[in-house]
């Protein structure tokens, strides 16, 4: 199945990736339009296993504190032993050297903790200042399942790429600073747009639907949605769960994910925060480079598309936010938003001090 619509624009890597190769191309000086991004294949609420009995299981999985966290793990019980990113930091830095680069971060529980209130997810000001001299020093983009406008409210730095609603509204900076590459182009791209309207319907629909379970609440992404279910008691889970389930099997265009404590609706469009990563470094003219080191940092399972994404192009490396052992993609992990504000501050000490070696300031 597929759709005209916008969207860039890198070679597939394999044969699940149907994106057509194309050169960038500009379009009202800003739009890039290609034809074709194809359907994936519909999640519902019974790939998550959260049919029959097992869904409330999976909701359970999504709060930490029914898993064991890493630190109570002996390694051969994690299977995949990861190391911590600022244990590795010297070997980053080594296999970058000679590399562009690009930074990747997601928001919610990556720069900001996770609380109760999603309206109330705010990045501490040292982190905002961190985040701020980490964009002098490289490409830095912030990628989220919020919505673009309001990701960019919580950060308030003009000199990043923006990609919310999980990639599909991906928007770079207009004055980009000197450290971005003289062939980046400026882009706005939307590859979900069309789905708008339904996005709305469903909003609305679900609103209504959930009002009278206490604590939940419907966050609307402009391309997706967010059904929250953390102030939600545990014995009502089974009725949000129900009506979410009712509401989307009437709208087959949708798919359904599980994020933490959220139930993430998006459109079955191939497009994930992987994908917006490819587009951010072709936007940059990086995506061909050999020279390129893409770190990722996210804590979410949306994430791990970007993840594979670097492990797949077997550049830079994914790092995962969590203190609890599960199965990833990253090459590495960082506790908590404390931990990557303190690798990001490292990463910008290394530029700053290799800067004044080579200029020997
Ligand atoms: O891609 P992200 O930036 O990580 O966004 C993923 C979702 O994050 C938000 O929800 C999560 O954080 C909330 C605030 O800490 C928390 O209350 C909620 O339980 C978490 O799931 C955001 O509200 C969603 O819209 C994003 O999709």
């Amino acid at each position: 199945m597929t759709r005209q619509t916008m969207a860039p624009i890198t070679e597939p890597k394999n044969s699940n990736s149907t994106i057509l190769s194309q050169k960038l191309s500009s379009v009202s000086g800003k739009y890039i339009t290609i034809p074709n991004i194809p359907m994936c294949e519909k999640h519902l609420l019974q790939d998550l296993d959260i049919n029959g009995g097992s869904w409330v299981d999976s909701m359970r999985a999504s709060s930490p504190t029914h898993l064991k966290s890493i630190t109570s793990l002996t390694p051969s019980a994690f299977p995949l032993e990861l190391p911590s990113a600022l244990d590795m930091f010297k070997h980053i830095i080594n296999s970058s050297k000679g590399k562009q680069i690009v930074m990747f971060l997601d928001y919610d529980g990556t720069l900001s903790p996770i609380v109760d209130d999603p309206d109330r997810a705010f990045m501490s000001d040292a982190m905002r200042s961190t985040v701020r001299r980490l964009a002098k020093h490289f490409p830095t983009a912030i990628v989220s399942g919020r919505c673009r406008d309001k990701v960019y409210d919580f950060v308030q730095l003009p000199k990043l790429y923006y990609a919310g609603s999980h990639g599909m509204d991906i928007k770079s900076p207009a004055n980009k600073g000197f450290k971005y590459p003289k062939k980046s182009q400026e882009v706005v791209f939307q590859p979900a747009s069309e789905f708008i309207p339904m996005i709305e319907k469903v909003y609305k629909t679900l609103s209504e639907k959930t009002k009278n379970i206490l604590g939940a609440s419907v966050e609307h992404n402009k391309f997706c949605l967010s059904v929250h279910f953390r102030r939600v008691d545990e014995n009502k889970w089974n009725e949000l769960a129900h009506e979410v389930r009712s509401v989307l099997e009437e709208y087959p265009e949708l798919q359904l994910a599980q994020g933490r404590k959220v139930f993430e609706i998006r459109p079955t469009i191939k497009w994930d925060k992987g994908k917006a990563l490819e587009f951010i470094l072709e936007s940059l003219g990086l995506a061909n480079c050999k020279d390129v080191f893409p770190v990722y940092i996210g804590d979410d399972r949306t994430d791990e598309d970007a993840f594979k994404v670097l492990r797949d192009r077997g550049q830079g490396c994914g790092i995962l936010v969590s203190k609890i052992a599960r199965k990833t993609n990253a090459s590495f992990y960082l506790q908590e938003p404390p931990e990557v504000m303190s690798f990001l501050q490292r990463l910008v000490k290394w530029r700053r001090e290799s800067l004044k070696r080579r200029f020997r300031l």
